[in-house]
């Protein structure tokens, strides 16, 4: 579960959102629309504690963040935080699978049956066999599938995702989002930023970044494209 309570972002004079307020209960996936530039991948960012909120208070399970000392969060993050970022973090000169290893190493749920769950993951994301190939050989649609496969093998509490179908054609798509909404339906927390009306509309809850606030928007409103004005 996360609660986001009065968060707020500035750059400068630029006010990226203000007073943002939002939960996501274990079991929920909830989407971030709104135009690029509104601030999306910036608030995955807080939420997944690459970047710090100018104010206000992101929980994990009732704990706040602030009282989190560097190694808190470090295990914090290894333990309980998955991402599906678009520059994937993927060890490029690696294989599929010894990326794939080093998400179960610190994990002694996992541990045991490392390799069968690393097969499963492949097998599940459309990569079954592809496992001695280097990431820096895949396509970019690819090496997304192989961050899928590292989550599913993770099994975070938490997921946060910034355009998960971005690279994807429309069956790869829908088969990100239905391994998505599985991980959710787990018992996970999905938190995810998009573009794709398709992801939207899966999702149970839709926020809108409109005007520097976070507003609750109908699943089926259309998405806008056009550029975030700055607001000062
Ligand atoms: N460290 C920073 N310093 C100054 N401005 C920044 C910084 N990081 C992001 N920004 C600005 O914040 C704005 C929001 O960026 P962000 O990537 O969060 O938008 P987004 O909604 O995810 O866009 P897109 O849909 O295009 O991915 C951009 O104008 C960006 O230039």
């Amino acid at each position: 579960m996360i609660d986001i309570e009065n968060l707020s972002k500035t750059f400068g004079a630029r006010t990226l959102w203000r007073d943002v307020n939002f939960t996501v209960g274990s079991g929920e996936m909830l989407a971030l629309v709104g135009p690029s530039g509104s601030g999306k991948s910036t608030l995955l960012n807080c939420l997944g504690l690459l970047d710090k909120p100018t104010a206000g208070t992101i929980r994990y399970q009732g704990k706040g963040l602030t009282g989190f000392g560097k190694s808190e969060i470090r295990r914090f993050r290894r333990d309980s935080l998955g991402y599906l970022f678009q520059h994937y973090a993927l060890i490029e000169n690696a294989t599929v699978d010894e990326n794939l290893e080093v998400a179960v190493k610190p994990r002694r749920s996992v541990r045991g049956n490392g390799s069968s769950a690393i097969a499963e993951a492949l097998d599940r994301v459309g990569l079954a066999g592809r496992g001695k190939e280097r990431i820096l050989h895949l396509s970019g649609g690819e090496q997304q599938r192989v961050a899928l496969a590292r989550l599913m093998v993770q099994r975070p509490a938490v997921v946060l995702a910034d355009e998960p179908t971005g690279a994807l054609d429309d069956t790869n798509s829908t088969a990100v989002i239905d391994i998505l909404r599985d991980m959710s339906e787990g018992g996970c927390s999905v938190v995810l930023a998009t573009h794709d009306a398709a992801v939207r509309d899966r999702c149970d809850a839709v926020f809108a970044v409109h005007e520097s606030s976070l507003v609750e928007a109908s699943p089926r409103e259309s998405i806008s494209t056009q550029p975030a004005a700055s607001s000062h």
